[in-house]
């Protein structure tokens, strides 16, 4: 696609965009994305007072964990958070330069298609990340997604089923990825849990992630203008 003209939406729901969230609610400022590790850890060298965040298993120069139940508990008032996972901060790079780039969850399903909306956004590419895209529980939000913003009214039910049901889930239960809470799941399938969508965009050569605050009235609005 061409980067500059497109809308995307990046979708992690487990667990990347449901952190990335519940960092903001707990007070952080922003979020670097970083592409891996090594990145990660040389931005925050240069950047004293910056939060390094990864997937997995706790590791030195890391100071959070990539899973929304720890992540409730942290105090980040203020602050800056550098984020690298496996899935979700990588594909949200890949389309850092679109006209319009969100990244999103369940969490933020319904400020996402309202931001959308305020955009006036009529095509959009939705980008599943985990599984190489193949992950049920994106593909399942992608659909509500897309669907909402067609302006259909949805019972979000069977779509938070098919993100119940799905192996990332049975992972996390089953304790079989690293850097885990117990929580995590079900903090995963709260639809609308905040009101805020999350915009990402290069800011000085960095990839910036900051809520997005929208218009309550912004999708019935479109509605009535189709
Ligand atoms: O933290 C996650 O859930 C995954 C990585 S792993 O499968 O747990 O190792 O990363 P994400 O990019 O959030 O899907
Ligand atoms: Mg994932």
């Amino acid at each position: 696609m061409d980067g500059t003209e497109q809308v995307a939406v990046v979708i992690d729901v487990m667990r990347a965009f449901t952190t990335a969230a519940w960092a903001f609610h707990r007070g952080a400022d922003k979020i670097v994305l970083a592409a891996d590790e090594d990145e990660a850890l040389a931005i925050k060298a240069c950047h004293p007072g910056w939060l390094a965040l990864k997937d997995g298993a706790p590791v030195s120069g890391f100071d959070l964990v990539n899973s929304p139940g720890l992540i409730r508990e942290a105090d980040l008032a203020d602050r800056t958070v550098i984020q690298k996972t496996t899935a979700g901060t990588v594909g949200a790079l890949a389309v850092v330069e679109a006209k319009l780039a969100l990244c999103a969850s369940f969490v933020v399903a319904g400020a996402t298609v309202r931001a959308l909306a305020d955009a006036g956004a009529d095509s959009v590419t939705f980008v599943a990340t985990g599984e190489n895209g193949r992950a049920a529980e994106d593909l399942a939000c992608a659909e509500y997604l897309d669907r909402l913003l067609a302006g259909e009214r949805l019972d979000s039910g069977p779509y938070l089923h098919r993100a119940d049901t799905s192996p990332a889930a049975d992972d996390l239960r089953g304790g079989r990825r690293r850097g885990a809470h117990p929580a995590d799941v079900g903090l995963c399938l709260e639809v609308d849990r905040f009101d805020f969508a999350m915009k990402v965009g290069l800011e000085e050569g960095l990839a910036v992630l900051r809520p997005l605050r929208t218009r309550p009235d912004a999708v019935s609005a479109a509605h009535r203008a189709r």
